[in-house]
């Protein structure tokens, strides 16, 4: 299952979904590339693969990325190959990716898709999570907010909505999606199997 959870930047999908891998460690990430300059501390391979511009345009044009955007004016994209290893071997996975993303592997992925829109309580909430992150120049926030409203308008598109106010909060109701996508009949493997012993 691909677990998406998108969010205007700064609203806190990062941290939910880092809050979901870090209770269990079978839950995978997928490492995305980014044409964006890496922040102080952020390791290439780790937060992000950083490449130029050049080498995510050979990337999206030979089809090694499942999707790919342009976010705030620079390329963001998943590697097509860690995602389709990782499903093919039962494991979920979680993406903290923007909204054309989302739209890109919910087509890509029809059935193996939930999806959760993460708002924030206000703009002026996020503007101040965004500054106290303290991880984008002034100019780079301004971009951001000034994004966020069209970034929020997509919220419709997702299977589920979460209103991160509380933290911890936001981190039950984001596991709570996740176990209800897993309990879906469809992707329980084995169910039939199980329900023969009962003879029904
Ligand atoms: N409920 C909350 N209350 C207060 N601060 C929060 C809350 N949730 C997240 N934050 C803080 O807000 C900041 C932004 O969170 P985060 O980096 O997870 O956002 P994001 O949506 O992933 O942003 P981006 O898309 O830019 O990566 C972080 O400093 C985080 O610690
Ligand atoms: N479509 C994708 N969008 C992505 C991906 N990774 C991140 N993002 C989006 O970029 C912004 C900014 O991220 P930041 O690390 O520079 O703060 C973030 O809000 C996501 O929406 C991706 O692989 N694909």
């Amino acid at each position: 299952m691909c677990f998406v959870i998108s969010a205007p930047s700064g609203a806190g999908k990062s941290t939910i979904a880092n809050a979901l891998r870090a209770s269990e460690p079978q839950l995978q990430h997928s490492v995305s590339v980014t044409t964006r300059q890496p922040r102080p501390g952020e390791k290439d391979g780790v937060h992000y693969h950083f490449r130029t511009m050049e080498q995510f345009e050979y990337m999206a044009s030979s089809g090694e990325l499942l999707e790919w955007a342009t976010v705030f004016g620079r390329g963001y994209g998943t590697p097509r190959a860690p995602v389709e290893a990782a499903l093919e071997a039962g494991h979920d996975m979680v993406f903290d990716i923007d909204w054309q993303g989302h739209q890109q592997i919910r087509a890509a992925l029809p059935d193996d898709v939930v999806s959760l829109f993460v708002l924030p309580p206000s703009l002026a909430e996020l503007e101040r999570r965004l500054h106290s992150r303290a991880s984008d120049h002034i100019e780079e926030i301004a971009r951001r907010m000034a994004a966020a409203r069209d970034e929020i308008s997509h919220w419709h598109e997702f299977d589920h909505v979460v209103v991160n106010k509380d933290l911890d909060r936001a981190i039950f109701e984001a596991r709570a999606v996740l176990t209800s996508g897993r309990l879906k009949t469809r992707r329980q493997t084995g169910l039939a199997e199980f329900i023969a012993t009962f003879g029904a």
